[in-house]
């Protein structure tokens, strides 16, 4: 049987996972492709470096020309990381005519179109379904399954590392420090962890599901982004007794040519079906004008999960093997990308607490002044009768962003208000 030999750049969570995932299944992949595979030769920064896979001597290299100088290696597996390093090789590697396979999205959301017009020049193959929610097949479905609609709303908890810490502060009242370092542990969370928690990582994910789903190009500076380092207990908890809970939510729509494209914590009812996605776990949710509304669902980080995605691929790029012209699998990063609304358009509701001195007269005072805006309330409540700052916190129904930032601005002026404490967009599923 013909021996197909693959250079893996990077051996931390997902290329340990490559690892286990071939030698567990390989014989399934043997029969299935009708090659055998072989992980030649392995980058990494640190050879020493304690792993929980021990290679054998010759397989582990600091020096990428190595694999990339390598013709007997046909396949590059980017699992490193980063931007700049990580751009040179898989260039590198399209150019020596070597198919990719990378999970590396903020590498996609840069960099993508550029990479992805090298790939078709040399007639190899460029392929990432790692790239969003892990081990979710959601690109291919949105590129392939669902390519008879016309997408227009995906919206979805992308980020595991969040997602899992948001879980363990609501549900455990653990400390956002320590859920963060158990995520990491879990091989959840990127190398520099404030990709997850400031929202980067969920916003290029979201700006790969935009260019595919709305068939548009990618500015990903104007992705609208906020992580959640805002998010108290005090504000959780709230929540709870709202019947909402908080979620990192990734926001896309597109309606007339022009998208709306949001990553932020967001309150969505206790009966939502993105309320019931806890942990690591991710879901998405899509609906196009032909199938309605889907959800999937699935584990979005750490090692098998996301390995099943990069081997999907790599056997994917097998099945083409000896084909004249490989599919081209590529997003539309060609294209030009479609005007992205900015957020004083965005209509949705809203979730305000204010610090407040507990004075007579006060909370009629920053009602009317939402009145006056034309901003409409749901709900209100104020805690701790007496005290010298008490929280006061409001529900609007939906509205314009720019309404409600003029609101507060106003608010927050007055005396009796000594802080806007928090903002949070509330997603309902009326
Ligand atoms: N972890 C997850 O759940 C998921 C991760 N991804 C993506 O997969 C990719 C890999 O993630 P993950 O496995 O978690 O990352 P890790 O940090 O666990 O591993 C990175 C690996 O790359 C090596 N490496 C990093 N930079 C260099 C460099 N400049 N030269 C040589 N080797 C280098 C490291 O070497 P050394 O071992 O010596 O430190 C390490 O082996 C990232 O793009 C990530 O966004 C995608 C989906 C899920
Ligand atoms: N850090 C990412 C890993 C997968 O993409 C996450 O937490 O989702």
């Amino acid at each position: 049987m013909e021996r197909i030999k693959i250079g893996l750049l990077g051996f931390g969570t997902v290329g340990q996972g490559v690892w286990k995932v071939l030698g567990k299944n390989h014989t399934v992949f043997e029969k299935q492709a009708g090659f055998t595979f072989e992980i030649s030769k392995v980058l990494v920064n640190d050879i020493d470096k304690e792993r929980e896979i021990r290679l054998d001597e010759g397989i582990l290299t600091v020096d990428p020309e190595e694999i990339l100088e390598d013709d007997s290696i046909h396949i590059v597996v980017e699992l490193m990381g980063g931007t700049d390093g990580a751009k040179k090789y898989v260039e590198k590697a399209l150019e020596k005519k070597k198919h990719v396979v990378t999970a590396n999205k903020a590498l996609l959301a840069l960099y993508g179109k550029e990479l992805t017009a090298i790939a078709l020049k040399n007639g190899v193959q460029f392929r990432y379904e790692a790239s969003v929610a892990g081990g979710i097949p959601i690109l291919h479905s949105i590129r392939e399954s669902l390519t008879a609609n016309r997408i227009q709303r995906i919206m979805g908890i992308v980020n595991g590392t969040t997602n899992y810490i948001l879980t363990k502060m609501s549900r455990e009242g653990v400390r956002f420090e320590d859920a963060l370092e158990e995520a990491q542990q879990k091989g959840y969370a990127e190398a520099d962890p404030t990709a997850d928690v400031d929202g980067y990582d969920a916003a290029h994910k979201l700006a790969l599901l935009a260019a595919l789903g709305f068939k548009s190009g990618i500015d990903f500076q104007q992705v609208y982004r906020e992580g959640i380092r805002k998010m108290t207990p005090t504000d959780i908890e709230f929540a709870e007794e709202l019947g909402f809970v908080v979620k990192l939510l990734a926001i896309g729509m597109e309606e007339d040519g022009k998208m709306e494209l949001r990553v932020h914590p967001t309150f969505i009812e206790k009966e939502h079906p993105l309320a019931a996605v806890n942990d690591a776990f991710n879901a998405v949710f899509v609906e196009g004008n032909a199938v309605g509304e889907l959800m999937f669902y699935g584990k979005g980080a750490g090692d098998l999960p996301t390995a099943s995605a990069v081997i999907g691929d790599i056997l994917s790029i097998a099945s083409h093997w000896n084909h004249s012209s490989p599919p081209s699998y590529q997003l539309d990063f060609s294209e030009t990308c479609k005007t992205i609304k900015s957020m004083d358009e965005t209509q949705t509701a809203y979730y305000i607490r204010f610090m407040v001195k507990d004075s007579p007269g006060v909370l009629g005072r920053i009602a009317s002044t939402f009145g006056e805006n034309g901003v409409s309330l749901s709900s209100v409540i104020q805690k701790g009768v007496g005290e010298t700052s008490v929280p006061l916190v409001f529900i609007t129904h939906k509205t314009k962003e720019e309404a409600v930032k003029k609101t507060i601005q106003q608010i927050g002026e007055f005396d009796a208000v000594t802080e806007v404490a928090n903002l949070i967009r509330v997603e309902t599923l009326s």
